[in-house]
C-alpha cells in the first residue's frame, strides 16, 4: 500500500520580498509536512511570517526556492488553471469574514457554488445543508449587518465549505471575536474536522486557539520554525525562547522572576520548581524530603489537562540542613528534565 500523500508539505521554502535595501526575508528555509485529517495550528508573532505560509498553500503568492505540494500535487510551477483546480481544494476564512454586506447569509454561502457552475437546485439543497452544518437555519435570510460577529463567521466557514475542500485554511479567524464566541467557532471548527475529515490549518498569535484544537503545532519566529510538535508537548515541555512566552500567556504555573524574588522573601528556604505530570510520582520525591528531615511548602503552582493528559508545575520553598536541602533539591532536579533549583 502507497503512503498517503500529505495534504501539504513545503520543502526548503523560502520567499523574499523586495530587493536590495528593501530586500526582506519574509519565510526562511520551511520544511513542513501537514498530515491530512489534522488540526494543525501555527503560532508567531506579527511580522512572523504566518501570512505569507498561509498565502504560499493557496497559491497567492509563489515561493522564491524550494516546493510546495498540495494534496501531493507540486503546487510550484503549475499553470493558471492548475492553480484554479488546487483553490477549489482549499477552502479559506478571514479574520475579518470577507461577507458581501449586499448577499444574505444564504446568498454569501450560495456563491462560491454560483462560480463554480451548479444549477440552481443543487445550490438551494447544499446552502441548507450547510446552514443547517454550522446552525444558522433561521438565519438564512439575513444579511451581514443583521448578525452577530460569531455568526458572521460562522457564514463564512459555511461559505468556505460550500464545495467540500479537502483542506481549510483559518488565518486569525477568530481574532475579532470575544472569547465566548472564539470558544464556539472554535468548537464549529473542530466538527469540521471530526465530522468531514477535513484538514484544518489554524493561523493564530493566541496560544488558547492553539489549546482548544491543534493537534500540533509549528512556532513561526522570523520566517523561521523553531519548534514543531504535538500541542500537548509544546505546552508541557516547550523548548525555544518564543514557545516559552506563548505558553506563558496562557499558563501561570511557572512564578515570573519577580514573583520569585517576593516568595524568597515571604518564605525564605530554597526555592525549587518541579513539573508534575501523570507518570511520574512527585509524591516519591517528597516522602524522601521528609525522611531527610527536609520541610517544604508549596508556594506557587498549577495543574492543566491537555489532550486527555495532566501537566504542569509547582514551585516549593524547602526548609533544612544545607546538605540535606541540597540533596533534596537535586533529587527534585533530577526527576525532570525542566525542574529547576532557583
Ligand atoms: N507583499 C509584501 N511585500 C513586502 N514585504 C512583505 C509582503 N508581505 C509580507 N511582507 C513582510 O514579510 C514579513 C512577514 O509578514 P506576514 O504578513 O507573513 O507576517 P504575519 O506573521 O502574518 O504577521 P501579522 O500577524 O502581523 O499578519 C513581514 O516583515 C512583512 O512586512
Amino acid at each position: 500500500m502507497s503512503e498517503q500523500p500529505p495534504a501539504v508539505e513545503f520543502r526548503s521554502v523560502t520567499k523574499v520580498f523586495g530587493k536590495g535595501a528593501d530586500r526582506h526575508v519574509a519565510l526562511d528555509g520551511i520544511d513542513l509536512r501537514i498530515e491530512k485529517g489534522e488540526i494543525f495550528g501555527v503560532i508567531g508573532y506579527s511580522g512572523a511570517g504566518k501570512s505569507t505560509l498561509v498565502r504560499l498553500i493557496n497559491a497567492l503568492e509563489r515561493p522564491t526556492s524550494g516546493t510546495i505540494e498540495v494534496g501531493g500535487a507540486p503546487i510550484t510551477g503549475t499553470s493558471e488553471a492548475g492553480v484554479r483546480r488546487l483553490r477549489r481544494e482549499i477552502g479559506m476564512v478571514f479574520q475579518q469574514f470577507n461577507l458581501f454586506r449586499s448577499r444574505t447569509a444564504a446568498g454569501n454561502i450560495e456563491y462560491p457554488l454560483k462560480v463554480a457552475g451548479w444549477k440552481r437546485a443543487e445550490r438551494k439543497a447544499r446552502v441548507a445543508e450547510l446552514l443547517e452544518f454550522v446552525g444558522l437555519t433561521d438565519k438564512a435570510r439575513s444579511y451581514p449587518d443583521q448578525l452577530s460577529g460569531g455568526q458572521k463567521q460562522r457564514v463564512g466557514i459555511a461559505r468556505a465549505l460550500a464545495t467540500s475542500p479537502a483542506l481549510l485554511l483559518a488565518d486569525e479567524s477568530t481574532s475579532a471575536l470575544d472569547p465566548e464566541t472564539t470558544a464556539e467557532v472554535l468548537r464549529l471548527l473542530k466538527k469540521i474536522n471530526r465530522e468531514l475529515g477535513v484538514t484544518i490549518v489554524v493561523i493564530t498569535h493566541e496560544m488558547d486557539v492553539i489549546r482548544a484544537v491543534a493537534d500540533r503545532v509549528a512556532v513561526l519566529a522570523e520566517g523561521r520554525i523553531v519548534e514543531l510538535s504535538s500541542t500537548f508537548d509544546v505546552f508541557a515541555n516547550p523548548q525555544a525562547t518564543p514557545t516559552r512566552s506563548f505558553v506563558a500567556t496562557v499558563l501561570h504555573d511557572r512564578p515570573s522572576d519577580t514573583e520569585l524574588a517576593r516568595l524568597r522573601d515571604k518564605h525564605g528556604g530554597r526555592m525549587v520548581t518541579v513539573d508534575i505530570d501523570d507518570e511520574r510520582g512527585l509524591g516519591a520525591a517528597l516522602a524522601a524530603a521528609t525522611r531527610a528531615d527536609v520541610r517544604f511548602e508549596v508556594v506557587f503552582g498549577g495543574v492543566s489537562t491537555l489532550q486527555d493528559k495532566t501537566f504542569g508545575s509547582v514551585t516549593l520553598a524547602l526548609h533544612g540542613s544545607d546538605d540535606a536541602v541540597d540533596e533534596v533539591a537535586a533529587a527534585l532536579d533530577r526527576r525532570e528534565r525542566n525542574s529547576g533549583a532557583h
